[in-house]
């Protein structure tokens, strides 16, 4: 199973393709639109966020609610079209028509900490618009429609959930209290900026409300678990199919996610080997831990534990406080492209983070369980979990 999105952010759509998805997995395009609902929320969020409606259409795939076994093709269409026809038109146009566009003025200024520098230079344009138009994290919506499709057949063949919540904003505290479960997730995303406590989330806001009176933004942490996962997903046998690398590429391959933590992650770095593992006792059905600072993650491969990984996110490029740059058609010094911009985009993070370990999940656990269909899928599972639930130990 793989996935890729096409579309810039002001194009007239984003496209996602997942292909290799077993037929049968129950898809709505409501199911789709609920967690692109949830990606727009968050406090600290830009003008675009507020009219953006994610227009979504599935184009292939998905049959009366159920996939076929085809590539499944979902477009989400750009609310703002009609503004952008000219300036994003993928046809040549008239170069009078675009010259009294100011959307279409060069942008040659590029942001500290954005795409903008390094892609004017590598690709050879004198304009950051090509740049940013991909570089944005627009593309996301892409990636959570994508992973709606993972997330149901996640559910429906191995009762696997996925969730996240806001650890920290900025330099509020961090959360230390116990991991939510799946059953918390509709309070946290109650929480604008989708924190599993109050206490937390006060903090939070306040650091957002600080930064944003300064003409300034913010990062922060999310955590992300997987519950429900069957023993083995991954595999020790060489570095790229260890889990943890596959999980660690795809989250880090979200925009400005700068940092991943599998389970206790750098604070196990400090501890000692007796406080840093998660010892094993014989219970009724196999198994128990009394801890999981491993994040259920052992070798590569899923343990029976939830899977736990944490993102560190950079705070957001386009700084309204706009910093020091070079134009890069004068060379002289100049301040920073200032474009409307979200302030801390971290509730939103988290949404798209459950995306890709859905993603990941099911490509790992069709790599192991493989078949054509949701149905067969199910079966392997079935009689795997009967061969290694009939190995000892049991009390
Ligand atoms: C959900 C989300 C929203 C974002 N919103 C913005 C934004 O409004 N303005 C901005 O400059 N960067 C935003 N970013 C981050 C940039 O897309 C990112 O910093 C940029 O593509 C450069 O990549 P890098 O930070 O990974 O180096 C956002 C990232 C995410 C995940
Ligand atoms: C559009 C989204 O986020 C965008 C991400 C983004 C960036 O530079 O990453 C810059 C802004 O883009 P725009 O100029 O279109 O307002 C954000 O709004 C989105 O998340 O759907």
């Amino acid at each position: 199973m793989r996935w890729i999105t096409a579309g810039e952010s002001h194009g007239p759509a984003l496209v996602a393709i997942v292909e290799g998805m077993v037929a049968g997995v129950e898809v709505t395009s409501s199911d789709i639109a609920e967690q692109l609902a949830r990606r727009r929320l968050g406090y600290g969020r830009g003008a675009r966020m507020k009219f953006e409606a994610d227009k979504l259409t599935l184009l292939g795939g998905i049959r009366h609610g159920r996939t076929q076994g085809g590539p499944v093709a979902i477009e989400i269409g750009n609310s703002e079209w009609p503004k952008w026809e000219q300036v994003m038109a993928a046809d040549p146009v008239d170069a009078d028509e675009l010259s009294g566009s100011a959307r279409n003025a060069p942008l040659t200024r590029p942001r500290p900490g954005h795409a903008d520098f390094a892609g004017m230079l590598k690709y050879g344009f004198d304009d950051a618009r090509p740049v940013l138009e991909r570089a944005s994290a627009r593309e996301t919506a892409a990636r959570v429609a994508a992973g709606t499709v993972a997330r149901n057949f996640l559910r429906q063949v191995f009762g696997i959930e996925v969730l996240s919540h806001v650890i920290s904003i900025g330099a509020s505290d961090p959360y230390v209290g116990p991991a939510p479960r799946y059953s918390d997730l509709a309070a946290i995303d109650e929480s604008p900026v989708r924190a599993f406590d109050s206490a937390s989330a006060d903090k939070m806001i306040a650091e957002i409300e600080a930064a944003k009176k300064d003409g300034d933004t913010l990062g922060g942490v999310v955590e992300i678990v997987a519950t429900g996962v069957p023993i083995g997903l991954g595999s020790h046998v060489s570095g790229e199919t260890r889990l943890d690398a596959k999980l660690a590429a795809a989250l880090m391959g979200i925009q400005a996610i700068k940092g991943v933590e599998v389970g206790d992650g750098f604070e196990t770095a400090r501890r000692r080997g007796s406080q840093a593992h998660d010892e094993m006792v014989p219970g009724p059905d196999g198994v128990l831990r009394s801890t999981n600072r491993a994040g259920g993650l052992e070798g590569g491969m899923t343990n029976g534990e939830d899977v736990r990984v944490r993102i560190a996110m950079k705070p957001i490029s386009t700084v309204p406080r706009a910093l020091q740059t070079v134009d890069m058609t004068t060379g002289e010094p100049a301040v920073a492209i200032h474009q409307r911009s979200d302030v801390c985009a971290v509730p939103a993070a988290g949404v798209v983070a459950e995306a890709m370990v859905a993603l990941v999940l099911a490509q790992v656990a069709l790599d192991k369980f493989g078949g054509d269909s949701a149905a067969e899928t199910a079966d392997n599972l079935h009689a795997y979990v009967k061969r290694i639930s009939a190995r000892p130990p049991h009390q």
